[in-house]
């Protein structure tokens, strides 16, 4: 076996730690670690280090403001509101109902309909979808019958609402350098305004009204007392307040013949956002973010999913003026007078539809099912690295260098335990005292993939202690209990906000209730669990399966 310089140390600081490895304690491993560090040329205070569980946060939904918004969020705001985005889960097929937040103002008006698809230049006659009055607003029936991945609409990039558009616009530079999401808010307040506006028919079917919790009032908010989704509305509220207050002063009052103030009202900016959040789908967020007139009429529904999407950009080459083309495709059969849907996406849970749409999702079985029904629950937890913590700028450099920041948001969904990931970033956050060695410079390449499995039962025994901790925490702020949510979505609920308040913050706890089990059933195994230590020794050959020396450790 062939040793280098980091092997060498590592064996050192192994075979001592080894050595005490029965009946160590702190003072020993203190005493170990000083003297590696100072084969190391390091000098490292030892004082015990406190790690505060505070910084176990109760996250925000995983939102997509960050496609709206990634460089200018204030950090703050940032931390709060960017995503972390889980990965899809398989759709499973299931008869779907929604449960919506409120009643929906549809707009519907057929002239304005027929207005809407001849503003595009297509012939009613050849569509097979025609917008139509249904249970969610308006909705997208189909002609005939469609069969799964059939294109439905096709509409070229001049007929979306974009930066570009905007900027050919009277506004246009008024709001140069603002932000997408902004430009296309004043766009709409402008043109709603204009009586001669192109894009009439399309803005006046957009509902007056909108069911995402921002809009909710602030009783109806009290339901949501403790949940995630709350802190989430609270701080997209703040946000689009801040936008404004600062718009007001960049755009609308240097501008004032272009913005009439009565008409950019933070209402009215709300409103405008609201219907950005909830019409523009990936891969037309972001910079790139457009609005579809007529296939943003398309509701949610959950299909059996093939991991194609609905909503597609068919990218043109410029040649003989071919342009983007936003492309609908049916997600599955539909029958001639069905609802054609398309899932706004599968890894959304309650509370991000709750938060940008205004509905959740229900399994119309029974009661019971329903109630059992865990696909869409969901928390997301964030997790930071300590400021302050004397290793701060060692353990954020580990995380940088393995892909993750100071902070890292990581989703919990039923049945799935924590993620590995997480369990690395918690080990690494807690890492102290003996274990500290991990961190230094000379191990710092594969220092992640070393905490990617306990590292000692100390700290294994942090991190459960941490999240139990902040488990019960975050239970402890619902102002009601996992049983009487249950209860009251047997009884069955009339108010609709309340009921899709209830669904959201029993999924939450539900989260909660299995991590915290899982975490209680860790810590009951920890003196079943191998640690670094022996699994170092192991690697390098120094020790055998039963935990002896090899022989060759004595060799001269
Ligand atoms: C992209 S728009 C779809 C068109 C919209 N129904 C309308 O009337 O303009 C998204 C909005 O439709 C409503 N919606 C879509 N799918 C829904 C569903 N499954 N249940 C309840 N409301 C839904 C929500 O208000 C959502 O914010």
């Amino acid at each position: 076996m062939e040793c280098g310089a980091e092997e060498v140390l590592e064996f050192l600081l192994l075979y001592r730690i080894r050595a005490n490895l029965r009946g160590r304690s702190k003072e020993t491993m203190a005493l170990l670690l000083g003297s590696s560090m100072l084969l190391c040329g390091h000098s490292w205070s030892l004082r015990p280090q406190r790690w505060r569980s505070s910084k176990i946060q109760r996250a925000s939904i995983p939102l997509e403001i960050c496609g709206y918004e990634k460089k200018r969020l204030p950090s703050r705001a940032e931390r709060y509101l960017h995503s972390h985005r889980a990965a899809a889960v398989p759709v499973i097929a299931r008869n779907v109902s929604t449960v919506s937040s409120s009643l929906d103002v549809s707009n519907y008006d057929a002239k304005k309909v027929e207005s809407l698809i001849s503003s595009l230049g297509i012939s009613g006659d050849s569509l097979v979808v025609k917008p139509e009055p249904v249970q969610s607003g308006i909705g997208l029936v189909a002609k005939r019958e469609l069969r799964k991945g059939e294109e439905l609409l096709a509409i070229p990039r001049k007929s979306w609402i974009t930066v570009e558009t905007v900027k050919q616009s009277p506004i246009g530079k008024a709001v140069e350098g603002q932000r997408p999401w902004v430009c296309l808010a004043l766009f709409l307040l402008s043109e709603r305004n204009n009586l001669n506006s192109p894009w009439k028919s399309y803005l006046e079917l957009l509902p007056a009204q909108l069911n995402s919790t921002l809009f909710w009032s602030d009783e109806e908010l009290g339901e949501l007392q403790g949940t995630q989704l709350l802190g989430s509305t609270l701080a997209f509220k703040q946000y689009v307040q801040n936008e404004f207050e600062r718009i007001r002063i960049e755009v609308l009052a240097p501008y004032m013949a272009l913005f009439d103030p009565s008409v950019f009202t933070m209402e009215a900016f709300s409103w405008a956002f609201g219907i950005l959040r909830s019409r523009t789908f990936a891969p037309l967020t972001g910079e790139d973010l457009a609005l579809v007139p007529l296939a943003d009429f398309v509701n949610h529904g959950t299909i059996e999913s093939d991991g194609k999407p609905s909503w597609e950009v068919r990218r043109g080459t410029g040649l003989f003026g071919s342009q983007d083309t936003l492309v609908l495709k049916a997600s599955r059969n539909f029958q001639a007078g069905e609802e054609v849907v398309m899932d706004y996406g599968s890894e959304k849970g309650h509370g991000q539809l709750a938060l940008e749409y205004g509905f959740v999702e229900s399994v119309e079985v029974s009661a019971a099912a329903f109630v059992q029904s865990q696909t869409k629950d969901c928390f997301s937890l964030t997790l930071e690295i300590p400021e302050g913590d004397r290793f701060t700028d060692d353990k954020l450099d580990i995380a940088e260098i393995s892909g993750y920041g100071a902070s890292v948001s990581f989703d919990i969904t039923p049945g799935q335990g924590p993620p590995e990931d997480m369990l690395t970033y918690l080990r690494l956050m807690v890492l102290d005292g003996p274990d500290a060695f991990l961190l230094e410079a000379l191990f710092r390449a594969a220092a992640w993939d070393h905490i990617s499995l306990p590292v000692s039962k100390e700290n294994e025994e942090a991190v459960c202690t941490a999240m139990l901790d902040g488990c019960r925490a975050a239970l402890d702020g619902y102002s009601t209990t996992i049983d009487e949510d249950v209860r009251m979505l047997e009884a069955g609920i009339e108010d609709p906000r309340l009921q899709v308040a209830v669904v959201v913050r029993l999924g939450e706890k539900r989260v909660l209730r299995e991590l915290q089990g899982w975490f209680e059933a860790h810590s009951a195994r920890l003196d079943q669990l191998e640690y670094y230590a022996e699994r170092r020794l192991r690697d390098l050959g120094l020790i055998d399966d039963r935990g002896y020396m090899t022989p060759w450790v004595f060799k001269g």
